[in-house]
């Protein structure tokens, strides 16, 4: 890159078809060979207040920071303006973000919080950086051509225990080196788990942000607590080390939340040995690449989970869903499928338990990332209506605007503060008082959660205008948003179904005694 300096009247001679510089943000772009390659056209160029001129508000207007920093484009700088210093900060790796409400306030200067120590900072920074330089370009790469995430990517996600903690605390992560010794086993709490993943969602991709293993997240839990010794030997370090991969198989077209009433079957086979296994499971993230599946099937006395491994009769098909097939969401046939009986996970026909038995970990998951999520979509809000003009005022500069962006604003934070103080309850309960007790609040929350992405995503396409239906540009993170923020009122129990648990959580708690 040339570092000449240019004085504004030297840059201003350069204003013509074939001779044409512009100033963004103190550094000149010759321009006049790209002008003709540029997808916003040439003539905006010839403009008089574009040629030979300082562009900044104009370009910013359009065009996304990370334009600027694709080396395709900075090698048109051909200088810089005299006495002047660039303003725009790239994001550097790892960065946290100074927009208002950008980061949750624990990370964000002069806010103190009692929920966080020094091991969940410095995992929150190590994560960070982590997801910025590994995760989140091959996030973008892949929900352009639709493949599935680069197994580089998970294996430095095993290398440094990422998979395992994903899981949450416990005996699974004992002898690992967490993030490179950042967290001891031992300390590891719910606070750090809710650290990685609000940091694993920062990339705003949504397929590939559950192509990511989020089936191993769900389906693993019920060979970890469930499996019997040999199986668990056998295939816990597999997955975790991203080498086999798995998923959850327990919707099916016939019965979503309604759990007890799935029609795919598990017959014992004559000697005894085998479950003969039928039916076919719908909407399964993963499905597609995943090499086990944790299947909720019909026996005799009830439900039973039985763990299946790809073989012959097991076949997946690609669903087509909202978001990308990164994810992997697979529609999934069993025919006459054999498989040992010690594949059973948990008690025969007591299959509802190893589900339920996950649920709430799995909500507080789910709360996490959308919560997360909303706080994204708030900082591309205010950082598009802090650059975008329109009738002589930037967006920010109108009253309606800033109203929107004050109930997103009050909403996310209610959400994040409501999660972190669950999530401080479950380092405090044993496994039996966070059913007893966070049941409710957990279905409660996740139900709220995927409210307020609703009337976020809703505020924000208005923010963006037609800038919020276009996959590139922009808009581009509000798009994808607006499009997949619904799979969460859906997964994990709808989000009517978890309102209601809520309330009948309560209501178990109501004194006989109370009257008005
Ligand atoms: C070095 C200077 C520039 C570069 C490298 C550049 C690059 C790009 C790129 C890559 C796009 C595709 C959309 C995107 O990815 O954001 C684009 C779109 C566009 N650009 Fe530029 N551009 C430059 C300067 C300008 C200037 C100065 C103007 C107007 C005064 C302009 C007007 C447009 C327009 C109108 C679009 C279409 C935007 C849309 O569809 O929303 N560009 N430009």
């Amino acid at each position: 890159m040339s570092t000449k300096i240019y004085s504004r009247d030297d840059i201003s001679k350069h204003n013509t078809k074939g001779d044409l510089w512009i100033v963004i943000d103190s550094m000149i772009y010759d321009v006049s060979k790209f002008m003709n390659m540029h997808p916003g056209g040439a003539s905006v160029f010839l403009d008089e207040e574009v040629a030979g001129q300082d562009a900044t508000e104009q370009f910013f207007n359009l065009h996304r920071v990370e334009v600027l920093q694709k080396p395709q484009y900075k090698r048109l700088i051909v200088g810089q303006v005299e006495n002047e210093k660039p303003i725009v900060k790239f994001p550097q790796p790892g960065d946290l973000s100074e927009v208002p409400y950008g980061e949750p306030s624990w990370l964000s200067k002069a806010y103190h919080s009692p929920y966080y120590n020094d091991s969940h900072k410095a995992l929150q920074k190590w994560m960070r950086k982590f997801v910025d330089t590994v995760i989140t370009p091959d996030a973008i790469a892949r929900e352009k051509d639709g493949k599935r995430f680069s197994d580089d990517v998970v294996k430095k996600m095993a290398q440094y225990e990422i998979n395992a903690m994903r899981l949450g605390p416990g005996k699974h992560l004992h002898g690992r080196t967490l993030a490179e010794g950042i967290v001891k086993p031992e300390e590891f709490d719910y606070i750090h788990e809710m650290v990685i993943n609000q940091e694993l969602v920062r990339h705003g991709q949504r397929g590939y942000g559950d192509g990511l293993l989020a089936g191993m997240v769900i389906g693993l839990p019920p060979v970890l607590n469930f499996g019997s010794e040999e199986l668990k030997k056998r295939i816990i370090p597999e997955v975790l080390s991203g080498e086999k991969f798995i998923s959850l198989a327990i919707s099916e077209a016939f019965a979503g939340s309604d759990v007890a009433n799935l029609r795919t079957t598990a017959k014992k086979s004559e000697d005894g040995k085998h479950w003969i296994i039928n039916g076919t499971k719908k909407w399964i993230t993963n499905g597609t690449f995943s090499d086990y599946f944790s299947v909720g099937c019909k026996t005799e006395g009830g439900l039973t989970m039985i763990l299946v491994e790809r073989t012959e009769g097991v076949s997946t098909e690609q669903i087509k869903t909202s978001y990308s097939t990164t994810a992997g969401t697979a529609f999934i046939t069993f025919d006459d499928v054999k498989v040992p009986v010690e594949n059973t996970l948990g008690p025969e026909d007591g299959g509802l338990l190893v589900i339920l038995s996950n649920f709430n970990h799995e909500r507080f998951v789910m709360a996490t990332a959308s919560v997360r999520s909303i706080r994204f979509v708030i900082e591309e809000c205010f950082k598009w209506a802090n650059q975008r003009k329109v009738f002589g005022k930037t967006l920010l500069g109108q009253p309606v605007i800033r109203y929107k962006l004050a109930g997103m604003v009050a909403k996310a934070e209610s959400l994040q503060a409501w999660l972190e103080y669950i999530g401080f309850q479950m380092t405090k309960m044993s496994y039996k008082e966070q059913s007893r007790y966070l049941a409710g609040p957990i279905a409660l929350l996740k139900m709220q959660c995927t409210r307020v992405e609703n009337s976020v995503a809703d505020d924000a396409v208005q923010i963006f205008g037609g800038r919020a239906i276009t996959q590139t540009g922009m808009g581009r993170n509000i798009e994808m948003f607006n499009r997949t923020y619904k799979f969460n009122s859906l997964l994990g129990g709808s989000e009517e179904i978890l309102g209601d648990l809520g309330i009948r959580q309560a209501m178990r708690q109501m004194p006989k005694s109370a009257r008005l």
